[in-house]
């Protein structure tokens, strides 16, 4: 069993200060939207601005798709505005279209394609031919090293490098405001770096980029996380912010079984602990508590730390539910 107190910092935002973000890109004012009686976005008001990497976290369920396709124009406003770019999106949906990219949760390459086609059919979708197209697609082939890949069959590559290409697409036609519904999924660690390293260099071009994730050391790495709850917005702000705003430490324990420990921490110490995955957790300013926990559950655990919070934390705090 291990026993910390000293504060751990998770992955640090690479840029939190909005003094290097651009105008507003996209403007979400009021947005609802239902399914019949089910309520999947709740009036939510959000702006991302050119240079920002904003993340939407949630839980399944808590309307980051349906947000997705309002946005992408896929679903129609039913109340509330968007504006992309300055452009009202129910009155100009074509406009709007040619200025986001699009990257849902489904992938969507034509994997008996080369690499080179699937870029060639989008450009061509999108009304781009001659050099202007071949400039561009070898520009992006490029930009995320697939040149010595361009002539290979997408169904040749990694989850990794299709991602890549899906990325290299949905940028061809010089997007204002690159959308991304769980870009990360099926991806393993190393990719996913690279991801956002891509993601980071679009925001450094002036690209307002919008994502959602589960994954919480990603969200993380944002300038801005949304929290979304059946729906509603219950949190915005940097993500170092949101775990300050929590204050002092989080008393983390691994045990053997999450419940008996529950039980005989909430029965010898008084302690209120929350399950959070396969961990206890509560807030705690108090080194001593470590060893009170420790002697307490004696062999029954594995681990006891205090550190920092995390997302998680943030979640759990704003509204009483675990977030998986
Ligand atoms: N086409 C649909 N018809 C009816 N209800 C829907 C439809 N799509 C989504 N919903 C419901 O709307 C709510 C929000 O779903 P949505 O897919 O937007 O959430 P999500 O956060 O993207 O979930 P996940 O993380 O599982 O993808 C859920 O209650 C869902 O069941």
């Amino acid at each position: 069993m291990t026993t910390t107190s000293t504060a751990t910092s998770p992955i640090d935002a690479p840029n939190e200060s909005a003094s290097a973000l651009g105008d507003v890109l996209c403007d979400i004012r009021d947005l609802h939207h239902r399914y019949g009686d089910n309520v999947a976005v709740d009036g939510i008001d959000l702006s991302v601005r050119a240079g920002e990497i904003v993340v939407v976290l949630g839980k399944n369920g808590s309307g980051k798709t349906t947000l997705f396709r309002v946005l992408s124009t896929l679903l129609p406003i039913q109340r509330g505005s968007v504006t992309i770019d300055g452009l009202n999106i129910a009155e100009h949906v074509d406009a709007v279209r040619s200025r986001i990219g699009i990257i849902f949760q489904s992938p969507s390459l034509d994997i008996k394609l080369t690499v080179d086609e699937n870029l060639r059919c989008q450009g061509a979708l999108y009304g781009l031919s001659g050099r202007e197209l071949s400039k561009r697609c070898d520009a992006l082939l490029e930009q995320f090293s697939l040149t010595d890949r361009r002539r290979d069959l997408c169904q040749t590559l990694s989850g990794g490098l299709k991602r890549r290409v899906e990325l290299a697409k949905g940028l061809l036609h010089r997007p204002r405001v690159m959308l991304l519904d769980e870009p990360s999924t099926g991806l393993d660690p190393g990719a996913r770096l690279s991801l956002w390293d891509a993601l980071q260099q679009l925001a450094n071009d002036g690209v307002a980029v919008l994502l959602t994730t589960h994954l919480m050391e990603e969200a993380a790495k944002a300038n801005r996380v949304i929290l979304l709850d059946q729906g509603k917005k219950i949190a915005d702000d940097a993500p170092s912010r949101l775990r300050a705003d929590l204050g002092g430490g989080v008393l983390t324990i691994v045990p053997d079984d999450l419940a008996d420990a529950k039980a005989i921490l909430k029965r010898e110490l008084n302690l209120e602990t929350q399950i959070v995955g396969e961990t206890l957790r509560m807030p705690c300013d108090a080194p001593e508590i470590v060893a009170k926990v420790s002697e307490t559950l004696g062999d029954a655990v594995q681990s006891i730390s205090i550190g920092r919070p995390n997302l998680e934390d943030v979640f759990v705090a704003r509204t009483g539910k675990q977030f998986q």
